[in-house]
């Protein structure tokens, strides 16, 4: 039998990123989703199509060899799937893993142990496949737990590609721009070996890149968008064609790579370069990437361990600058009733009925005794009497 790989979630990153290089190393794919239009668009077509966009011009590929199968409504056939499997993926995001847990662990338990499945989460989030792992050993058989290692491997993943928004013609086919990272820990497959991916860059340990990607990437990307959601404007690349917002997105940059420096001994000239990288991607004029896309969720990017008071809370602990990082965090506050997005309209409730102290509390978990709390604490006071 060949291989094959059960990818939950078929959206952006979904269909453009983890499907195209398992489809390349020659994996059947099992698009899994909940709703039912992309479900029947992947069933009735053979094949859909990955464009990169960049200055060099455009690169098509084309992905076949996939089928697609909705949780919602056939759940037996996706635990089936899962059982004779060599990988799940996903790309739901992070709040949803809760919800993919229970059939991953069913099918987890109807596997009989010759050769583990490997599930990696592809999620924006420090340790996004510890998290699921969590939500699935809720749901496993518990008198099978001895035999876990046997019958799954988890490992947590950085992945690193800007898929945008995609026009409401594209069907299918997606248009990404041509960089990509995706790392994954390597030492949970112990004996039995990493799968065979070959886009996978393996490693011992995760947390220099996915903080080096979140901090970097994400901090830079979010930095432009609520900056420029806040200035009217329309994409990040728009955004950053601004020289404020530019050199707002810079000063955040500055201190974040202060941070990956001093943890994980990359040297200033290495981030330096990474930086300059970042900036150049995330400009990328071809992408079209929306502000409200790389905004969207902000209750979720406001969270203790994430893209601004994840670096900031590191740097005050280390008597660093964050100062940049609460710039970025105020115009965050302020990314509130946008249309489509849930989590801005309860960011805007939050705002407007709790206490500053609670807000900050419900917001960002920070401890009160923690360096970077009174500073965030003034800036949600601020933000909250400037609304009135
Ligand atoms: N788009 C990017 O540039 C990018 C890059 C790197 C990482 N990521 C991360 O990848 C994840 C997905 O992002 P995206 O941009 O592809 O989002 P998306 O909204 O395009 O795709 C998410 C998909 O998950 C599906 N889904 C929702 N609930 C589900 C469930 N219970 N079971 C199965 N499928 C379900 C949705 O229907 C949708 O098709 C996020 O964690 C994001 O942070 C995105
Ligand atoms: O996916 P989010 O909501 O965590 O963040 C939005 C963007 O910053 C993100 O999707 C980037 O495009 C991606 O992380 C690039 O690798």
């Amino acid at each position: 039998m060949g291989k094959k790989a059960i990818q939950f979630g078929s959206g952006n990153i979904g269909r453009g990123f983890v499907a195209e290089f398992l489809h390349q190393s020659g994996y059947e794919v099992v698009f899994i989703d909940v709703v039912q239009q992309i479900i029947d668009s992947l069933s009735q077509s053979e094949s859909y199509q990955v464009t990169e966009v960049s200055d060099d011009g455009e690169s098509t590929k084309t992905i076949t060899n996939y089928r697609a199968i909705s949780s919602k409504t056939h759940e037996p056939e996706v635990v089936k799937e899962i059982a004779t499997a060599d990988v799940v993926t996903c790309a739901v995001g992070p709040n949803i893993l809760k919800f993919i847990a229970p059939v991953i662990a069913k099918g987890i338990d109807s596997r009989e142990g010759d050769k583990p499945l490997a599930v990696i989460a592809c999620e924006n989030a420090i340790n996004a496949t510890d998290t699921l792992r969590g939500f699935i050993e809720e749901h496993l058989d518990k008198s099978r737990l001895d035999s876990l290692p046997k019958r799954a491997r988890f490992a947590n993943s950085a992945i690193d590609r800007i898929v945008p928004t995609q026009p409401e013609n594209a069907g299918l086919n997606v248009r990404i721009e041509s960089f990509y990272e995706w790392v994954v820990e390597q030492t949970p497959f112990g004996e039995y070996g990493h799968p065979d991916i070959s886009a996978i860059h393996w490693v011992d340990h995760l947390e220099p890149y996915i903080e080096r990607k979140l901090f970097t990437v994400n901090t830079g990307h979010a930095t432009a968008a609520y900056f420029g959601y806040n200035a009217g404007k329309k994409t990040i690349h728009e955004s950053l064609a601004d020289k404020d917002i530019h050199k707002a997105v810079h000063d955040a940059l500055d201190e974040t790579a202060a941070l990956i420096v001093a943890k994980h001994g990359i040297s200033k000239e290495e981030q330096k370069g990474y930086v300059d990288t970042i900036v150049k991607r995330i400009s990328n004029h071809y992408l079209e990437d929306v502000v409200e896309r790389v905004g969207r969720a902000p209750l979720r990017k406001l969270s203790r361990k994430e893209r601004f008071i994840g670096p900031a809370a590191q740097l005050a602990e280390r008597g660093l600058k964050f100062d940049a990082l609460l710039g970025s965090l105020e115009k965050a506050l302020l990314f509130q009733n946008v249309e489509g997005d849930e989590e801005s309209v309860e960011l805007a409730k939050i705002l407007k009925e709790k206490s500053a102290a609670e807000a900050t509390l419900q917001l960002t978990g920070l401890e009160s005794d923690h360096k970077l709390y009174l500073p965030v604490l003034k800036l949600v006071e601020k933000v909250q009497s400037e609304s009135k």
